[in-house]
C-alpha cells in the first residue's frame, strides 16, 4: 500500500488517540505493541444508518494488531466471538459485548483482535437488558434508559497501522510525451 498524508482534520485527533494510549503503554499498563508504530497511517470511516450493523469479522493481518475506534452520533453495541481457531486451543475463552456510547473510544488489540471476531448486529434499537448484559455497563456514564433506547445515525473512525506501507515517491518532474505535436 502506497502511503498518503491523512488530511487537516485527521490528523491531529489521529496524533492525540496515538499519545493518548501511548503514555499508559509506556508505563506498562496496557499492552505496549503501540510502541511499534509511531502513528496510525490509515483512518476509516463508517456511517451506520438505524438498523444497519457489520457482520461478524476480523479486521486481519495487514493491519497492526491494536486500532482504536471514535464513535459518534448513536451509541451501539458490539459483539465480540472467539474464532472457533481460538476456541480449540482454549475452550474456556467466552464471548462478550460492549456498550459503545457515543463519543467514545474502543481499543481492540493483541488476544481480542486474534482471537475474537466482532460485530454489530443491524438493530433499530436496543432492549434495556441488552445494554445491562454488556461487559462494561456499570463503566458506562449513561444511566438513565427507557426500557429501549433507539438507535440514530452513528459515524465511526477506525485508526489503524498498516504494516507494510510505503510513502509514495516524491514527484521530481514530468516526463514530456514524444512524438509529434
Ligand atoms: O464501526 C465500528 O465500530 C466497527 C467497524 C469495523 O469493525 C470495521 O470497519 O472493520
Ligand atoms: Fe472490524
Amino acid at each position: 500500500m502506497m502511503q498518503e498524508p491523512l488530511p487537516a482534520w485527521l490528523s491531529g485527533l489521529s496524533k492525540a488517540i496515538h499519545s493518548t494510549l501511548l503514555a499508559p503503554a509506556q508505563e506498562g499498563l496496557v499492552e505496549s505493541s503501540l510502541q511499534l508504530f509511531s502513528e496510525f497511517n490509515h483512518v476509516l470511516v463508517n456511517e451506520y444508518l438505524p438498523g444497519q450493523g457489520i457482520f461478524a469479522h476480523e479486521d486481519g493481518p495487514f493491519y497492526h494488531p491494536m486500532v482504536a475506534t471514535l464513535s459518534l452520533g448513536s451509541h451501539t453495541i458490539i459483539n465480540y466471538r472467539p474464532k472457533h481457531s481460538a476456541l480449540e486451543t482454549d475452550p474456556s475463552l467466552k464471548g462478550f459485548s460492549l456498550f459503545i456510547e457515543p463519543r467514545s473510544l474502543v481499543v481492540m488489540s493483541e488476544k481480542v483482535y486474534r482471537d475474537f471476531t466482532h460485530e454489530i448486529e443491524p438493530k433499530t434499537a436496543d432492549r434495556v437488558s441488552c445494554l445491562t448484559e454488556c461487559e462494561n455497563f456499570s463503566q458506562c456514564a449513561i444511566k438513565d434508559f427507557p426500557s429501549e433506547i433507539q438507535r440514530g445515525a452513528r459515524i465511526s473512525l477506525t485508526f489503524r497501522h498498516v504494516k507494510n506501507s510505503h510513502k509514495l515517491p516524491r514527484i521530481l518532474g514530468f516526463v514530456k510525451p514524444m512524438g509529434n505535436k
